[in-house]
């Protein structure tokens, strides 16, 4: 079948095509395929996945954004031709389109608005809206939840005393959402309709619908603790249970209980507070439960059908048996996209080039295959570019985490291709160590990536995996808050007035252990006093849009002074990494990465890279030469910009600076990472101080292989082994005086 592919690759995967199997009305019963074989898969890595963790000196993240010189065949001309073309369609969808254009557009969408499953169902939603505190709806995925239900509210009226918010557990969902929606209601982006997302909100105080993150509506409490702004809050995604949709759970029910309280005791100036929760799963009673058995309302059918085929036998090695499926597909099948789920940034990087170099031998009778990636690390702007059209006669192929498994539709996706795996964080709450480990999807995630193929057409879903598989995955995920470490939740918590998160109304409580460890790290962070109240420092941090142990360092910063520095390195750990990394070229790379190397670890070989960078003005030829990701910098500056912004609104100096006294920053860090710290062993490993556990340094650091007597890192992720990332050496001296009332009972 692939024969103009090369030899090596040529293999062909048998998909059970059975036609029962197609998923269009109602919920998903298939018996479709699941990842039991993928358990093992741990086990399986492909070859871009052992190399990615070689002991070699290499950085995590190798993405390149030019078109850097890589084992494939392409010339530079052809990636750039590549390149051009891709990137043609952008400059036309930047133009702003004229009042005329934008009511035309709306008309025109009404249609299709009316065509969705859900609008049969508008006047029974209004009206259980209107007559209820509290309502669930559950609709299959593509049904119109998400863009429909807000308009619908709007036009009842329901946005008289405040705005509808929808909240969402990804910005990128948040964004496209908002911009479909205001297109459907027919105005630009940011009047009706806005969106808030972290450094970046387009609502203004005219926006009726405004789409968000859960984080940055748990920020807004902190300003308004009983969000008074809005008159209905819809939490969407709600079976996704992660932590801050969780916390959002509880935070929001007690508002609608205060507001309430407060009309019933005569404030005439208080509205009540609507609460919709919208959910893809149908296990619906336990948010019903929680929210004093708040009614159901099940929306069924889907706008179109998607078929589902499963691999007949199991496969070894996903990412392989996806880039053979995605070229099965472009050579096979019909014009349209291909989208396919992987488990995080190396895979996704490794198979974009290895389609980049098996798409260079296909016929000239067959179109180009351009890959697209998408992944969290990103910044916002380039996720959007997989919401670009491919060039005339090319297949777009997005591969994606599952940051694009729910709520968004990318527009021409008819193919799904869906490894059955994602990455999965890891708490143990007992040593304080994350874990992030590729594991199997649930059946409600396969049902949410399938549901992507089929939202502007019928589409099919091709899962790596037999049906057998499909029938033992878990119906859905262990929520995030019994896994994950809550030490941002718990301080959000403190600071909108919950004296006792441990008492907090949880829909499912975290573990005892979670909560205290958490309390006690807050507690040596100084964020809490010894009887547990937030201190001022605490209600600082709590304002800052970094995670405590960053925000203590931002604090810190400002009484060592070396708060320009602090910004500039919690802005370059804010990316993945920022060099680049190709396979055909790491030993270049790593030479070009010695100009900037510091003795003293990763910290200050950042900031050495950041002033190299702003010496030559960020020049991207600069970038490409000395392995920098110019991508990713643009992104560090940006996030620099807000950061300073943020210190300026607390009442700091962004601009005080150490000087060359860089002993000073790393010893700030340690006022915040004192806890990640290991010291070295007679035998040449290192044990870390909280909780004794060997741990390696990773391969992309710059101490990797150094021995060094004390070490701080920023990082600790469990995967093959225990390995630390973001390392610099320190003297064990300065770690009794980084944090004396948590080192004071331990031997440092
Ligand atoms: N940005 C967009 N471009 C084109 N069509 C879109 C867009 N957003 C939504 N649609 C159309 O509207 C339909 C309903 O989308 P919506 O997000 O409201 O569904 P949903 O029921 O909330 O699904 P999910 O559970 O996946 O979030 C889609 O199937 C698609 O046809």
């Amino acid at each position: 079948m692939f024969n103009s592919i090369k030899s090596a690759k040529r293999k062909v995967i048998t998909f059970d095509d059975d036609e029962e199997n197609i998923s269009s009305q109602g919920h998903d019963t298939q018996s479709t395929a699941a990842p039991a074989e993928q358990k093992s898969s741990k086990a399986t890595k492909t070859k871009a996945q052992k190399e990615s963790e070689s002991s070699e000196p290499t950085s995590t993240a190798e993405s390149q954004e030019e078109p850097t010189p890589s084992t494939t065949t392409l010339t530079k001309k052809q990636k750039r031709q590549q390149q051009h073309q891709y990137d043609r369609p952008k400059k036309i969808a930047n133009k702003e389109p004229t009042t005329e254009a934008i009511i035309a557009k709306a008309k025109d969408l009404k249609k299709h608005r009316e065509a969705l499953p859900i609008y049969t169902a508008r006047d029974i939603i209004i009206k259980e809206v209107k007559e209820n505190a509290c309502v669930v709806i559950v609709g299959e995925t593509g049904s119109g939840k998400t863009t429909q239900i807000p308009q619908y509210l709007l036009e009842a009226g329901l946005a008289a005393h405040g705005t509808i918010s929808v909240t969402q557990p990804r910005r990128v969902a948040a964004i496209n959402l908002a911009k479909r929606v205001a297109e459907e209601v027919g105005t630009p982006i940011g009047q009706k309709v806005g969106y808030s997302i972290r450094f970046d909100d387009t609502s203004s105080k005219d926006s009726l619908i405004k789409y968000m993150t859960d984080g940055i509506m748990l920020r807004e409490l902190l300003s308004d603790r009983l969000l008074l702004r809005y008159s209905v809050i819809i939490l969407d995604e709600a079976h996704e249970r992660t932590l801050r949709t969780d916390i959002l759970f509880g935070m929001v029910k007690s508002i609608q209980k205060k507001r309430a309280d407060m009309i019933q005791a005569g404030r005439r100036d208080i509205q009540p507070l609507k609460i919709v929760i919208m959910s893809a799963t149908l296990d619906a009673e336990k948010f019903s439960e929680y929210f004093y058995n708040a009614k159901i309302m099940y929306i069924s059918g889907r706008m179109f059908p998607v078929k589902i085929l499963n691999t007949v036998e199991p496969q070894s090695d996903y990412v392989d048996s996806a880039l053979v499926t995605a070229f099965q597909i472009h050579q096979d099948e019909a014009p349209g996209d291909i989208l396919i789920f992987l488990t995080g940034q190396e895979e996704i990087e490794s198979l974009e080039k290895l389609i980049e170099e098996y798409a260079v031998d296909l016929p000239p009778t067959v179109g180009k295959l351009i890959p697209c990636p998408i992944f969290a690390a990103q910044d916002s702007a380039t996720q959007q570019k997989i919401f670009e059209p491919a060039p005339h006669g090319t297949r777009k192929v997005i591969l994606a985490t599952n940051i694009a498994e729910t709520s968004i539709t990318i527009p021409n996706i008819r193919y799904v291709v869906d490894t059955g795996c994602h990455k999965s964080r890891g708490y143990n709450a007992k040593i304080g160590i994350e874990s992030l480990l590729v594991e199997p999807i649930s059946k409600s995630s396969a049902r949410q990536r399938m549901g992507r193929a089929g939202r502007e057409a019928p589409g099919l879903c091709f899962r790596l995996y037999t049906e057998d598989s499909f029938d033992q995955l878990d119906e859905d995920s262990i929520p995030e808050i019994k896994r994950c470490n809550l030490e941002s939740a718990i301080l959000s918590l403190k600071a909108t007035g919950i004296e006792d998160p441990t008492k907090f109304d949880f829909m499912d409580r975290p573990s005892k252990s979670g909560l205290l460890k958490s309390l006690e790290h807050l507690y040596a962070l100084e964020a809490l006093d010894d009887t547990g109240a937030l201190t001022e420092i605490g209600k600082k941090m709590a304002a800052f849009p970094v995670d405590p142990p960053y925000a203590k360092v931002l604090l810190q910063s400002e009484k060592m002074e070396c708060t320009k520095e602090a910004i500039e390195i919690i802005s370059l750990l804010s990316v993945d990494t920022i060099f680049s990394a190709p396979s055909s070229k790491r030993e270049e790379a790593n030479e070009a990465r010695q100009k900037f190397m510091s003795l003293d670890g990763d910290h200050l070989t950042l900031l050495n890279t950041l002033r190299a960078y702003e010496s030559v003005k960020g020049d991207r030829d600069w970038c490409r030469e000395n392995f920098i990701n110019s991508r990713h910098m643009r992104h560090v500056m940006d996030v620099r910009k807000q950061l300073i912004e943020f210190c300026e609104r607390a009442g700091m100096d962004p601009r005080k600076s150490c000087g060359h006294d860089l002993e000073i920053v790393l010893k700030c860090f340690l006022a915040g990472f004192f806890q990640n710290t290991a010291l070295l062993q007679p035998d040449s490993t290192y044990k870390s101080i909280l909780g004794g556990l060997t741990v390696s340094i990773h391969p992309s650091s710059t101490l990797f292989g150094k021995k060094r007597e004390a070490i701080m890192y920023n990082e600790l992720v469990f995967t093959t082994k225990h390995y630390i990332r973001g390392v610099s050496a320190l003297e064990s001296a300065w770690l009794s005086q980084a944090a004396p009332k948590y080192f004071g009972n331990r031997h440092a």
